[in-house]
């Protein structure tokens, strides 16, 4: 049984429709590639299914959201802040408390950052800055994980680990990219959108590079 039925998904802007209606399903373990060219639509659908999830899915936005006033910790926890009272989040502003610390310590050292826990959002690089989004993501412990190109600005081997680490802390996820190889290495599944729709949708092991860049 799916995990997930999207049906008859739409987007239009300015009276021009830019996706759909498209249908699919999600089964749980899927580890979905989103790949397309520059403007095919990823972005406005990863927006459409976070619509539809809402609690269930962490979000990894293009843009990441972070607050840049505030501490690398305190971006991390509000992957959480929904889960807490207003107590707990006022206490944590102030003093976090040590599970907390730990937790996201912890999630720091896999991302390669644990130095930058205490240094403010603004001060960070556009690679660590997406590292601090994917850690707010991953600390959501929710079972989807959608995300807008969230590895675009890592070298190559931190983008392998950061995807084969999403791919351990998520049982689900739909993650648009540009690179067709690492979608290949590190997804179970590959959806190809062209002008809204979709246009491919097979297995990983099932397809190679060349049947990915019929789509740009
Ligand atoms: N806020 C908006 N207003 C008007 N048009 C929009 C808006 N957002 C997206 N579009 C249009 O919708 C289409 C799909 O855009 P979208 O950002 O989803 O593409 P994409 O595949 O994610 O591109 P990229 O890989 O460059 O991020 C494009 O033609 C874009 O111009």
């Amino acid at each position: 049984m799916a995990e997930f039925d999207f049906q008859g998904l739409t987007a239009s802007f300015n009276g021009e429709r830019v996706i759909g209606p498209l249908s699919f399903q999600v089964h749980r373990g899927d580890h979905i590639g989103l790949v397309g060219k520059s403007g095919a639509g990823k972005s406005t659908l990863i927006r459409l299914l976070y619509d539809r999830l809402e609690a269930k899915a962490a979000l990894v936005p293009q843009a990441l959201g972070l607050v840049n006033a505030l501490p690398v910790f305190h971006n991390v926890f509000m992957g959480q802040l929904d889960r807490h009272s207003a107590w707990y989040n006022a206490v944590t502003l102030v003093r976090p408390f040590r599970k907390d610390r730990e937790a996201v310590r912890l999630l720091l050292e896999e991302l390669a950052i644990p130095e930058k826990q205490w240094a403010p959002a603004a001060s960070l690089s556009g690679g660590q800055r997406q590292r601090v989004a994917i850690a707010r993501a991953v600390y959501r412990q929710a079972p989807v994980l959608l995300a807008d190109e969230p590895i675009s600005a890592l070298d190559g081997p931190m983008a392998q680990q950061v995807m084969a680490m999403l791919t351990k802390h998520f049982s689900t996820s739909i993650v648009a990219m540009h690179d067709v190889d690492l979608a290949l290495a590190h997804c179970t599944r590959i959806i190809g959108i062209q002008n809204g729709q979709i246009a491919l949708d097979a297995p990983a092991s099932e397809i190679a590079a060349a049947d990915i860049a019929t789509l740009y």
